[in-house]
């Protein structure tokens, strides 16, 4: 089903879509460690969904989906399904992400390129480029790892399931290069006026016309080398475990908020919301941990975004299960309020039940990064954050032949822009609330670019 939208141009599959040839098969163990996967990556385009060292990568490109506007997840999934209805898979490992995958990154906005642009954003015109709202990307090979197994995929539009053993040799990729010198400098809003933009946003949720809203900065980062991905890569994976390291279409970050997992029935969103810095400075709290997990503020803001995960999978669940009090989550530069949601996917009388992709476009955008109520906290941003998201803050991950996946939320994350190879746009934002104070924010929002500034060598 193509989702129709008088706006938004139909997706495209390019190339058409001929037959597919998948074959999955187990391969030698890599070395272990965090970063093996990405370590076996090219520096051309390199995909990636990697957590604690398991997961997959990618290369190459035997198809490409792209999507537009309101309907871009509903259209990508579709013509997903048009891609498998031809494909021929002999998958000899059957495990999450062996098979036929696709990896994919989502625009957080509907509203489509220049939509910032038309809320008043004097910032760079990086929206207008004629760039879908929506990619997934069909890789030529997939190196996976889980536990103890290690696979391979191959895909080919021609060719025969018989493919020669060679096919299945691990490449030896390029060095990684440096970016050289960085310098930092502000984006679409200068760090001082984003607190006057915080202020007035926690004024508004006084005067009672929300209950929370996130609002986003951007900084830019300028490289004296092209910026390698892999580069990016290497350091997230190594330095936050706990978090998806993820690289798809030029959006590098390491996310320690999983929007949805589907697998084998079962789905799971950790919830991210309420945050504290790990070296706050003077005056800050003995327990840090604690202190958040007692700080009303941070409670209140995590209730929003635990009710909006529950409330949308509620209607694609037979049961659930959304803790009562969340747990503090530990990473390098801050700690979070953080909740796992779980629940089993009902299995509807009237069709097929939603894949992945189908969930993270019902739970996105969560109130995690955009507010509530939804409707009045994205109307907010758009007046006040003069700002183009783009893929900021919006489903990142992959999807299955089966529909299960996972995506995340591309947090910590920035774009490699594909204009400039030497310019790097890095995001941060922070949930406000009633009591919600200008300088902390901004000091969040510092603490929120540190994987990435760190990863560039900063
Ligand atoms: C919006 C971001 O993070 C989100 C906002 C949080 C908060 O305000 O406490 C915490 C985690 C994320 O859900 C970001 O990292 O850019």
């Amino acid at each position: 089903m193509t989702a129709e939208h008088a706006s938004a141009p139909a997706p495209r599959t390019s190339p058409a879509p001929g037959t597919l040839v998948v074959r999955t098969v187990a391969i030698d163990a890599l070395p272990g460690g965090p970063t093996a996967l990405v370590d076996l990556l090219p520096d051309a385009h390199p995909l990636a969904w990697v957590r604690r060292g398991d997961g997959i990568v990618g290369w190459g490109e035997v198809a490409r989906i792209e999507s537009w506007g309101p309907g871009r997840f509903a259209d990508a999934d579709a013509a997903w399904r048009a891609v498998l209805r031809r494909a021929v898979v002999r998958d000899e490992v059957h495990l999450p992400g062996t098979g036929a995958v696709a990896f994919g990154s989502f625009a957080f906005d509907d509203a489509g390129p220049g939509a910032a642009d038309d809320a008043g954003t004097d910032g760079p015109d990086v929206a207008d480029d004629g760039r879908p709202d929506g990619v997934l990307v069909v890789p030529r090979v997939v190196v996976g790892r889980r536990g103890g197994t290690t696979w391979m995929t191959t895909f080919e539009t021609s060719g025969s399931l018989a493919s020669p053993p060679g096919a299945h040799v691990l490449p030896r990729p390029a060095p990684v290069t440096s970016p050289g010198r960085v310098v930092l400098r502000d984006g679409s809003v200068a760090a001082q006026d984003w607190k006057d933009l915080v202020a007035e946003a926690a004024r508004r949720i006084r005067a009672g016309h929300l209950d929370k809203v996130v609002l986003a900065r951007d900084a830019v980062a300028t490289t004296e080398h092209p910026v390698d991905p892999r580069y990016l890569l290497g350091r997230l994976a190594a330095s936050y475990e706990a978090c998806w390291t993820f690289s798809v279409d030029g959006m590098v970050g390491a996310t320690p908020e999983l929007l949805v997992r589907s697998e084998k029935g079962l789905v799971t969103s950790r919830v991210l919301a309420g945050t504290i810095r790990r070296e706050p400075g003077a005056g800050a709290p003995h327990d840090p941990a604690l202190f958040l997990a007692q700080s009303s503020k941070d409670l209140e803001e995590h209730e929003y975004a635990v009710r909006s995960v529950a409330d949308a999978l509620a209607p694609s669940c037979s049961s659930m299960n959304v803790p009562e009090a969340p747990f503090v989550l530990h990473l390098p530069n801050v700690l979070h309020l953080a909740s796992d949601v779980t629940g089993v996917l009902a299995s509807p009388e009237d069709g097929p039940a939603p894949t992945s992709l189908g969930l993270a476009a019902a739970l996105h955008p969560s109130a995690a990064v955009c507010g509530t109520p939804t409707a009045d906290a994205r109307a907010l941003i758009r007046e006040i954050e003069g700002l183009d998201r783009a893929r900021y803050a919006a489903p990142v991950g992959w999807l299955g032949a089966d529909g299960d996946g996972e995506w995340g939320i591309a947090l910590r994350s920035c774009e490699i822009l594909p204009s400039d190879p030497l310019a790097v746009r890095l995001f941060a934002g922070c949930g406000i609330v009633g009591a919600s104070d200008p300088d902390a924010e901004l000091a969040e929002s510092e603490a929120k670019l540190e994987p990435i500034t760190g990863a560039l060598g900063l």
